[in-house]
């Protein structure tokens, strides 16, 4: 048996009702209803040990992926499955928006890369049969800490777009940010999610367009506007542009007709004019910028994109109630530090006033309880729940977040934290 299903939940000798061991196994990622019924059908028949029996037929989906490719949700063993699969499902293009980050991606894989050179300080002989992951902020509770980083466009991914995640992240109790050029409305991937999801604002050099953005978006009830503020001086998404050279047509499709018009295709743009919009991204914005929509937000005003203790020290000063430490996933600057990496400079610098959330690399549950060590409130995710959708839609969603975070609750358990707040900077140490 894997030492993760070990980690789940009970032993099989342990358990007495029937019934709950058929739940508990249910409720594994990795679970098919063939292998349900065989291992059903191996419990009624009285076995004596019918986890040991049923493993195989546990893991022989896994044993099924002859090209090495995952073909359902099922069958992954941890997140990174999820990568070739959407791969596969994409069209070069598609893909290539997904995976870029930018020159040489340097930046993209130190984030992840970094959290190897952090060490987990375990402790022992504490009862941890019993433990609760969930987190609230600015007053709503989270089942996890893992939210859900806002991905542009992600019709791009699967037809249902953030209306699959949304429905995932209800299901799973994740938080959610919309990105204001996403493929679906506020209001749609509020029914979805069945709560105020956040939204993400780019700062549009047409302010009307921009007030009217954050009217919507509150009259949807979300209780936060996330301003993206590291995108002003342009990138080069290198990546993108060599798949893109398997695969032209599909995006002349889809950017015919200049910025405006595609701008004009997101349904948070619906009702509005933007013949005047000719840039997202606030290229000439500063401090002042922040202060004008800080008037106008009426709830909470986050900045997403900082990585300096410079500018968490002007964000406090500017009235931001709280902060996410990202570098756009790799997708903004190539050779920035890891997210992990500058975290505790925010963090110290925040000095507990407001909230720190950190997003960049984000794959094991491993990974999370590092940030939370550090100081992070929440982390988010943004690959690999498209991942996810791409390949299998909602269900590939909802495996990515499962798989997250059992491991998360399984690294919480073997370092012996029972709640979120037990997790503190005597867990981790430098490699
Ligand atoms: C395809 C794609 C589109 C993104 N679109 C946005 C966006 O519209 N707004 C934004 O603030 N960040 C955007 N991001 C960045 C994510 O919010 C997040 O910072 C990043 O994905 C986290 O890193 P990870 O992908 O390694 O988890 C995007 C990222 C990807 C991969
Ligand atoms: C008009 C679509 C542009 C979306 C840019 C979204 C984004 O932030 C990204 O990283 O990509």
């Amino acid at each position: 048996m894997s030492d993760q299903t070990q980690a789940s939940g009970p032993s099989a000798a342990r358990l007495s009702d029937r019934r709950a061991f058929l739940r508990f196994l249910a409720a594994s990622p990795v679970m098919t209803p063939t292998a349900m019924s065989a291992i059903a059908a191996a419990l009624a028949a009285g076995s004596s040990d019918a986890f040991a029996q049923s493993y195989d037929v546990l893991r022989a989906p896994q044993q099924a992926t002859a090209d090495g490719i995952i073909s359902a949700p099922e069958q992954a063993l941890n997140v990174f499955d999820f990568e070739p699969a959407a791969k596969k499902a994409l069209p070069p293009a598609h893909y290539g928006y997904l995976a870029s980050g930018v020159d040489g991606d340097e930046t993209l894989k130190a984030n992840h890369e970094a959290f190897s050179r952090i060490r987990i300080r375990a402790r022992r002989l504490i009862d941890v049969r019993k433990i609760d992951t969930s987190v609230t902020i600015f007053g709503q509770k989270f089942g996890t800490p893992i939210m859900l980083a806002p991905v542009s466009s992600q019709g791009a991914f699967h037809p249902e777009a953030e209306g699959a995640v949304a429905k995932a992240a209800k299901l799973k109790g994740n938080g959610m940010i919309l990105s204001t050029v996403g493929s679906t409305s506020i209001e749609d991937v509020t029914e979805a999610r069945g709560a105020p999801v956040w939204y993400m604002l780019y700062p549009t050099d047409d302010w009307t367009v921009t007030e009217a953005l954050v009217k919507r978006a509150e009259a949807a009830g979300a209780p936060a506007i996330v301003l993206t503020v590291d995108r002003q001086g342009g990138r080069n998404t290198e990546t993108l542009f060599r798949l893109r050279r398997e695969d032209s047509r599909v995006c002349q499709d889809c950017h015919l007709g200049g910025f405006a018009n595609e701008v004009s295709r997101k349904p948070m743009f619906d009702d509005l004019d933007v013949t005047k919009v000719t840039n997202l991204y606030g290229t000439g914005m500063t401090w002042d910028y922040v202060d004008r929509l800080r008037k106008i937000v009426k709830g909470k005003l986050v900045l997403k994109g900082i990585v300096t203790h410079e500018d968490a020290e002007e964000a406090l000063k500017h009235g931001v109630d709280a902060i996410i430490v990202s570098n756009h996933g790799g997708r903004a600057e190539e050779s920035l530090y890891p997210t992990i990496d500058v975290l505790p400079e925010v963090v110290k610098a925040v000095n507990g006033k407001v909230p720190v959330l950190v997003d960049g690399g984000f794959r094991r549950g491993t990974d999370v309880l590092k940030a939370l060590a550090l100081g992070a409130t929440a982390v988010c995710i943004g690959r690999p729940y498209c991942w996810g959708l791409a390949a299998f839609g909602e269900p590939g969603v909802a495996a990515v977040l499962t798989l997250m975070q059992r491991e998360f609750e399984t690294i919480m358990k073997q370092v012996g934290a029972l709640r979120i707040e037990d997790i503190n900077a005597d867990a981790v140490t430098r490699a």
